[in-house]
């Protein structure tokens, strides 16, 4: 038996010449994100969960139940796992609405407790459910396969590099249907990704691995701002808030959202009271100054304390901050000419200027 509450893998093996070593436990609730560059095992992780690869030294629990470890092998069949391919395979034969039932197969609700039309609505498939597949775009595909598979009774939904068959604007178009879906089903996800960015909108848990082995594992902020890894240090560094919104400016279309102690003013359309909303602030959208700026046009200025400071390739430096009215670290990506002139070392109070937030739509 597991801990209820987990996912715990480990998968020991060799194919051809790859060789495979990767064990991790990650919260049985959420998006866990598998990320990691082409070819270093994400897609054969994924397919051993399932059943689909079998290694004699394997191991898989999901939320106290063992489909696998050294003297059993559930067969993939008789695991409750939804798979979402990296092309949609429909049934030409049949309509939207038909592939869909098929999903269902008789049921009225899924394991995660979503019936047809909740499915429907939340994929924005209501206007498809007549067309033929042959008459669907590849994001209207991926939204039906999606929605066959949580059709299907999951108590683990496996997505294997979902968008990545799909041109940017259609991968625009479906990342807020998954965001609105990952944010509202009770059923745990493994989303198999090497675009940081869709682990960005969709994660709370990383597992970043390389080489057939898994690197690091944890709550995707924790790992996006910890110096000794490599995101934190990337160029394009970045960490995610889940915050919530406090309150909703209408004459200047600016929304408070709170997290933790942090309060941000971020300029968008209206958002209900209360909804949970994902944040992204970019390291390099942050900037530092010793006083508080007299006249500045930015609109969200708090007082920080610097916990670190780690070179950050040639020129520039990355700062991790801790708002001093508490909630989550932030990261600001400055020059190491801009580090010296201000004399910057880790315990000094200053304030964090954020240029900007950027806020996904739901
Ligand atoms: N059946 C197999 N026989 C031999 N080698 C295999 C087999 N399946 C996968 N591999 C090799 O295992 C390695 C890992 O493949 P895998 O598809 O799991 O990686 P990945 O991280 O998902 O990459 P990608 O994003 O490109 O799909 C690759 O080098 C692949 O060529």
């Amino acid at each position: 038996m597991s801990d209820p509450g987990t996912i715990a893998v480990g998968f020991r093996g060799t194919l051809g010449r790859f060789r495979l070593d990767a064990r991790f436990e990650t919260p049985a609730r959420g998006v866990t994100a598998l990320f990691g560059p082409s070819g270093c095992g994400k897609t054969t992780v994924l397919r051993s969960m399932a059943g689909l690869q079998r290694f004699a030294d394997g191991m898989c629990r999901v939320n106290g139940e063992t489909w696998q470890d050294g003297a059993l092998f559930r067969p993939p069949h008789t695991r409750p796992i939804g798979y979402v391919f990296q092309e949609a395979s429909l049934f030409a034969h049949l309509s939207v609405r038909g592939n869909l039932r098929f999903g269902a197969r008789g049921s009225a609700r899924s394991g995660a407790g979503l019936a047809f039309d909740e499915v429907v609505d939340l994929l924005g498939l209501a206007p498809l459910l007549d067309r033929a597949p042959r008459h669907l775009s590849g994001g209207e595909r991926q939204r039906v396969a999606i929605g066959r598979a949580l059709l299907s009774h999951p108590r683990l939904l496996l997505m294997d590099e979902p968008l990545s068959a799909l041109d940017r604007s259609s991968r625009d178009e479906i990342l807020p249907f998954l965001e609105r879906l990952t944010a509202r089903l009770a059923l745990p996800v493994i989303y198999v990704t090497h675009d940081m960015t869709e682990v960005e909108r969709l994660a709370e848990t990383l597992v970043a691995m390389r080489d057939g082995r898994v690197q690091s594992v944890g709550p995707l902020r924790q790992l996006q701002s910890d110096p000794a890894l490599p995101f934190a240090l990337a160029r394009d560094a970045a960490v995610t808030l889940d915050a919530v919104v406090e309150s909703y400016d209408a004459e200047y279309g600016l929304a408070t959202l709170v997290e933790g102690g942090l309060r941000l003013v971020v300029p968008c359309s209206a958002l209900p009271l209360g909804q949970r909303q994902r944040l992204r602030i970019a390291a390099a959208d942050v900037s530092l100054a010793r006083v508080p700026p007299q006249g500045s046009t930015i609109l969200n200025i708090l007082p920080a304390e610097i916990l670190s400071i780690t070179p950050a390739g040639e020129q520039a430096m990355l700062v991790v901050l801790q708002p001093s009215l508490n909630g989550p670290t932030l990261l600001a990506r400055i020059t190491r000419l801009s580090w010296k002139r201000l004399d910057l070392v880790p315990g000094d109070q200053l304030q964090a200027l954020i240029k900007s937030v950027a806020l996904a739509p739901r």
